[in-house]
């Protein structure tokens, strides 16, 4: 068989790929992922999310290299490897981020990748049933709603955020996004809605579409400057798909880069070193890796949080709720949200809050709960200037590339995230908090002035699980792809997923992947429909 189209990776960009690049029944569309079916509690049910993370079945758990800007330490980044991508195991918060971000894009070149040119996709991608907002669009395929059953604390935050200068909004995806609100959720009645579940379900019995599981790529194949095909590993054996129209390259901002180059399309030396021939080389693939740095500022309760009922009997409790209401802390993590300018005269928000009625830590294996009921008020600096790379480290197209964030290089990072901290210790020793807070559990009261501020940023601080950038999309020497998506260098090779994104906005990255999925349909929906007249 050969395909008119051969998609990489079904996360959130391939899922909406894969649904309109096989809604005409001429296209003949494959579909490869290297994760399984995602038919499993732990994605169904948001709160266990924790338990579809480190698992080697549904988490690539990617080690980074040490990261000298944090004191060299290590982490895993989770990304989803299932149906439905990441969106799989994320903590389902919709953000759209703001109109200064996109128009930002176009700003550095990007032409039609404004936010009022983006807005429609927006509205494509949302269905809001439940009434959660008007911003939102009305007869999308992601179901968008309002957490559901959120504990006081978490209204506490609000209220404690008012009191200090942050207006509540409700509306917080539509402009002006600043203010503090509940979160509002890719779910529908407590369940996940992933891009598995809104796009590639309701597709998957078309018979112009092949889905193909534990189809792990190895590279995409180039013949005379064009790609005509991907090697991939199934079943114990290695095989090539060809195909006559477009490879679609969705894998996102870790195995994007790595499979461009394991193509040879990168870094000359990089490509050598690991015995790969050089098809094109460009230094840019892999490089402006970018995530949103957050730390963590937490208060001790004198009231029972789900740290005390992370059990056995919490799950009973919890489950009962679920399976009773389909609320509660089953459905969610986090469940507040902020965005706040941390200096007046800025125009947009530098900074967003996650907080959690409960209390959490980074470790260099993952999230971990804390004994002691706490509360956990995040921020993160949404435009951050740090600058990451992805690397080849080795010849085996399997074997995990060299991640290093270098999350905090950037002085600007350093001083909004201290900014967005201090705010945040106002917020928890406000009026609001008083009767409930018994005492700062981090930083401490240690932490006082900038240099103890930063020391304490370099031990504890993280991502956001927001790595991006990698395959950045642009006119300039360091792009990788065109603002068409197309791979520079290649002919019919696209990078449609949240590794073009030039610079990172302002919000969690599902919602921007969902629409670089729908845009990139568009564009190649429309280049086909043209071939063809
Ligand atoms: C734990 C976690 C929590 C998050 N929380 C939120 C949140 O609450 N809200 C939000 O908006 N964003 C959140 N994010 C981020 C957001 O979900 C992602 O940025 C977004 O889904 C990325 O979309 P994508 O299409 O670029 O890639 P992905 O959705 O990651 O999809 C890439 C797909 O490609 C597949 N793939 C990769 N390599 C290969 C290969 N070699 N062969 C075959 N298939 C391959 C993968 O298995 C995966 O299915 C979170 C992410 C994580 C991991």
């Amino acid at each position: 068989m050969t395909w008119d189209f051969i998609i990489i990776g079904a996360g959130s960009a391939g899922c909406v790929l894969a649904n309109r690049l096989s809604a005409d029944p001429l296209h003949k569309v494959l579909l490869l992922e290297a994760g399984g079916n995602d038919n499993r509690f732990a994605i169904k049910i948001p709160a266990l999310a924790m338990r579809a993370m480190n698992n080697p079945e549904t988490d690539w758990m990617f080690p980074t290299d040490p990261d000298p800007t944090r004191n060299n330490r290590t982490e895993i980044v989770p990304r989803g490897r299932v149906l439905g991508g990441s969106s799989s195991i994320n903590a389902t918060w919709y953000v759209r981020g703001n109109r200064g971000d996109y128009d930002h894009w176009a700003e550095l070149g990007n032409r039609g990748w404004s936010y009022d040119e983006l807005l429609p996709y927006f509205y494509k991608v949302e269905r809001n049933r439940d009434g959660v907002s008007d911003a939102y669009g009305k007869s999308g395929s992601i179901i968008i709603s309002e957490i559901r059953g959120v504990p006081k604390l978490t209204r506490l935050f609000l209220d404690a955020m008012e009191e200090i200068g942050y207006r509540k909004n409700a509306s917080f995806n539509a402009e002006p996004t600043e203010g503090v609100a509940i979160l509002h959720s890719t779910q529908h009645r407590g369940i996940r809605w992933s891009a598995a579940t809104g796009y590639l379900h309701p597709a998957k019995s078309r018979a112009n579409l092949k889905i193909l599981t534990g189809a792990l790529v190895r590279r995409i194949v180039i013949e005379n400057g064009m790609a005509v095909g991907v090697e991939f590993d199934m079943d114990g054996r290695t095989l090539v798909e060809r195909c006559t129209g477009e490879v679609i390259l969705s894998a996102s901002a870790i195995n994007s880069p790595k499979i461009l180059m394991h193509s040879g399309i990168g870094p000359h030396e990089q490509l050598a070193s690991a015995g790969i021939r050089t098809i094109v080389g460009n230094e840019a693939v892999g490089r402006n890796l970018q995530e949103h740095p957050a730390c963590q500022v937490k208060a001790f309760v004198n009231v029972r949080t789900a740290n005390q009922e992370f059990n056995v009997l919490g799950m009973i409790k919890y489950g009962s709720r679920f399976i009773v209401s389909r609320s509660g802390q089953a459905t969610f993590s986090y469940s507040g949200i902020g965005l706040v300018r941390t200096r007046p005269e800025l125009a947009y928000p530098d900074i967003q809050y996650h907080f959690g009625a409960f209390s959490s830590s980074y470790t260099d294996q993952g999230i971990r709960m804390e004994k002691e009921a706490a509360v956990n008020l995040q921020p993160n600096v949404n435009c951050s200037r740090s600058r990451g790379y992805i690397r080849l480290k080795s010849a085996d197209p399997f074997a995990p590339p060299g991640i290093q964030f270098n999350m905090l290089s950037d002085p600007y990072d350093c001083e909004t995230l201290i900014a967005g901290a201090r705010i945040a210790r106002s917020a928890l020793r406000s009026k609001a908090f008083a009767p409930y807070v018994t005492g700062e559990c981090k930083p401490g009261e240690d932490v006082q002035t900038d240099d103890e501020w930063l020391a304490y940023l370099r031990e504890n601080a993280g991502g956001s699980f927001h790595p991006c950038g990698t395959c950045k999309m642009g006119t300039d020497a360091d792009a990788v792809v065109t603002p068409e998506l197309k791979v520079i260098g290649v002919d019919r090779l696209r990078v449609v997923d949240s590794s073009i994104i030039p610079q990172i906005p302002s919000g969690n990255l599902n919602a921007i992947s969902l629409v670089i999925g729908e845009k990139g349909a568009d564009m190649i929906l429309a280049e086909r429909a043209r071939a063809r007249h």
